[in-house]
């Protein structure tokens, strides 16, 4: 982190707590049609997306695709060159980072070296001058909430990243924001650190439920564990938002379906409703298939039918019941899981089969029947179509 941005953080740590047009009451988050350029280059555009109260909220998307950019925006950092940010009921489009009751943790820690773990924390409530012992008291809380309590007297070099990292969110948290901004919090750490870190977050956010929560990450694991909604940005523009399970359920469409876990795609094509049940039949090369009936999809579309990896279950004999027939490419053991790579006819790349253990594996050149039920099965409008 720059010199420029770490006092321009500090600055909203502290004006955070100054106060200086505090927000009306309530922690919605509004980006309304919100477009930020850098000279001629528009890095998002018209991004309209609604945070409930309380609610998590994970950012996610390829590199670049400008997740820090609309955080930083929020913050107030950069200024949307079209539409408008709100937190509660207050316009906060054109305030200050010190006046929009925010906290907010970046991927480096951006802790003060030259301050201890206590001052770190009082930060931003000392630049407003609060009384003495309600600093020293939320000091305190805010320690105890990250399980820092302990270290108030170390200076950040004393301290594992990780540790660094809750006494950042400990600093966020003590000026009591109203909206927590968390950007890649835990990408600095190591993979077993930050499993248990994200298993601390989600129950910090338990102890504040009120707190409304913008998390940017590139790891899908910590979206799907921690977040409500999951919202997918892609080239400036939002692909995709939805609570959690139905966006990894239920993708919209071929982008979100990859992006978010791993995704088999089938060719198919639409041949109408399944009467009396929720699901539709496709034609897949030679037969027929049935999966999870698409509202807006008629018989004759061209669809792709979405099945995860792990919703396939490997058969050997003939089941002729919703099951592709293929030929095992690959099989690697990884230990608690199989997976496997299986040629199946008529379908353009391979597909991937993620199982328990198995006792016989199957050896590559094997036939197998892939079998699926037809609600893990998604339909897709085929854009290519
Ligand atoms: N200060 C800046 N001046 C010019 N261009 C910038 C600036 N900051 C970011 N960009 C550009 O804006 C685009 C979006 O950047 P942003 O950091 O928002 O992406 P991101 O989705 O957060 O990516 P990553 O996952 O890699 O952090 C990138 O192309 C980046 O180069």
């Amino acid at each position: 982190m720059t010199a420029a941005s770490l006092s321009m953080q500090a600055d909203a740590q502290a004006g955070a707590a100054t106060q200086v047009a505090a927000p009306a009451a309530g922690s919605r988050v509004g980006f309304d049609e919100v477009t930020i350029a850098y000279g001629a280059s528009t890095i998002v555009d018209r991004l309209t997306l609604d945070i409930d109260p309380g609610e998590i909220l994970a950012l996610i998307g390829p590199s670049g695709s400008g997740k820090t950019t609309a955080l930083r925006a929020l913050a107030g950092f950069v200024r949307p060159v079209a539409g408008r940010l709100t937190i509660g009921d207050t316009d906060v489009t054109r305030l200050p980072p010190y006046a929009r009751g925010i906290g907010m943790v970046v991927q480096n820690y951006a802790l003060f070296p030259h301050m201890k773990v206590e001052e770190n924390v009082a930060f931003g409530l000392d630049a407003r001058g609060t009384a003495r012992d309600i600093v020293r008291e939320r000091v305190a809380s805010s320690l105890r909430m990250v399980g820092m309590l302990d270290f108030m007297g170390r200076y950040p070099r004393q301290l594992s990243g990780g540790q660094q990292q809750r006494v950042a969110i400990a600093r966020a948290l003590a000026i009591r924001p109203r909206v927590l901004l968390l950007d890649e919090p835990l990408s600095a750490l190591d993979a077993q650190i930050r499993r248990t870190m994200v298993e601390e977050l989600a129950k910090l956010h338990r102890e504040l439920p009120g707190l409304t929560v913008l998390y940017v990450t590139h790891d899908q694991a910590e979206a799907l564990t921690l977040a409500d909604r999951i919202a997918i940005m892609r080239g400036g523009r939002l692909a995709a938002h939805a609570p959690s399970n139905a966006l990894y359920r239920r993708p919209p469409n071929r982008f979100a379906a990859e992006f978010l876990g791993r995704a088999n795609l089938l060719d198919v094509s639409v041949a109408g409703h399944e009467q009396g049940t929720p699901f539709m039949r496709v034609r897949f090369g030679a037969g027929t298939l049935l999966a999870a009936a698409h509202p807006q999809m008629e018989a004759g579309a061209k669809a792709l039918l979405c099945v995860r990896p792990h919703d396939l279950v490997l058969r050997r004999d003939e089941i002729h019941c919703n099951a592709v027939t293929g030929t095992v490419q690959a099989i690697q053991w990884q230990g608690d899981l199989h997976a496997l790579t299986v040629e199946v006819g008529g379908n353009a790349s391979p597909v991937r089969v993620v199982s328990a253990p198995l006792r016989e594996p199957p050896a590559p050149g094997t036939t197998v029947e892939l079998y699926f039920a037809a609600e893990d099965a998604t339909l897709i409008a085929d854009e290519a179509a």
